[in-house]
């Protein structure tokens, strides 16, 4: 098993071989779980959820737009505006979130297991530029649950830090399949997208990432 455990801070690493877990600060790097062709067919099934709910840009409480686009699939999707970043139960333009795909449930089923399903995957678009700043999953109701998290397309730079703001951070190149789980103790670690590598993968004939994190949002 090839071990990532950054401890110096900066230095980026991008391991080639598929099929590692790699341990980034706690969170769990599963490298190319999904083959081109599952890619490929996740992201037919993803247009479908775009022409149902399409991407909006959201607006953060304190009025600036936020780079990445962004949509829902689910019984909640998550938003941001100037009441504050929460989970509704439809979309900004007021219908219901489209289901999410049986291929994605099946990642998680895969991985976290089927007692309890995720009640939102929320869809980021990283067009040319975009980026995620620093942040934790933290407007969940309960975080027993891992959030599982999908990579197409365009390579992303994830930087993952400690429970607290701040302080050093590991990077990580994710790539096209790859699917990150955020349990345990990681749960509510740090995280952003530093940047990406618009171009880098043919998945999306205009370019860009997608990204899609599969949470319970509920108490229960
Ligand atoms: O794009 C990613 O890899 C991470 C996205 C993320 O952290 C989020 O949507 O909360
Ligand atoms: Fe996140």
């Amino acid at each position: 098993m090839a071990g990532f455990v950054q401890k110096e801070g900066m230095k980026v690493e991008n391991e080639q071989q598929s099929g590692a877990i790699l341990d980034l600060g706690g969170l769990l790097v599963h490298r190319g779980y999904l083959a081109k062709p599952a890619c490929q067919s996740l992201v037919a099934q993803l247009r479908d959820v775009i022409r149902a709910a399409p991407l909006f840009s959201p607006i953060t409480p304190s009025g600036k737009s936020m780079s990445v686009r962004m949509t829902s699939a689910g019984r909640l999707g998550w938003i941001a505006d100037a009441r504050g970043y929460r989970y509704s139960p439809t979309h900004p333009r007021g219908t219901p979130w489209p289901a999410i795909p049986e291929a994605v449930l099946s990642i998680w089923r895969d991985l976290v297991g089927g007692n309890r399903l995720p009640d939102c995957c929320l869809l980021n678009f990283y067009g040319e530029g975009a980026r995620m700043g620093m942040h934790r999953d933290a407007d969940e109701a309960a975080y027993s649950y891992p959030v599982v998290s999908i990579s197409l397309g365009d390579d992303g730079l994830l930087c993952v830090g400690g429970l607290a703001r701040g302080g050093k951070t590991a990077r990580h190149w994710l790539t096209s399949g790859d699917v990150v789980v955020m349990g345990g103790a990681a749960r509510l670690a740090y995280h952003g997208v530093d940047r990406i590598r618009f171009g880098s993968s043919s998945l999306l004939p205009k370019g860009g990432r997608i990204n899609l994190t599969l949470r319970v949002v509920g108490a229960d």
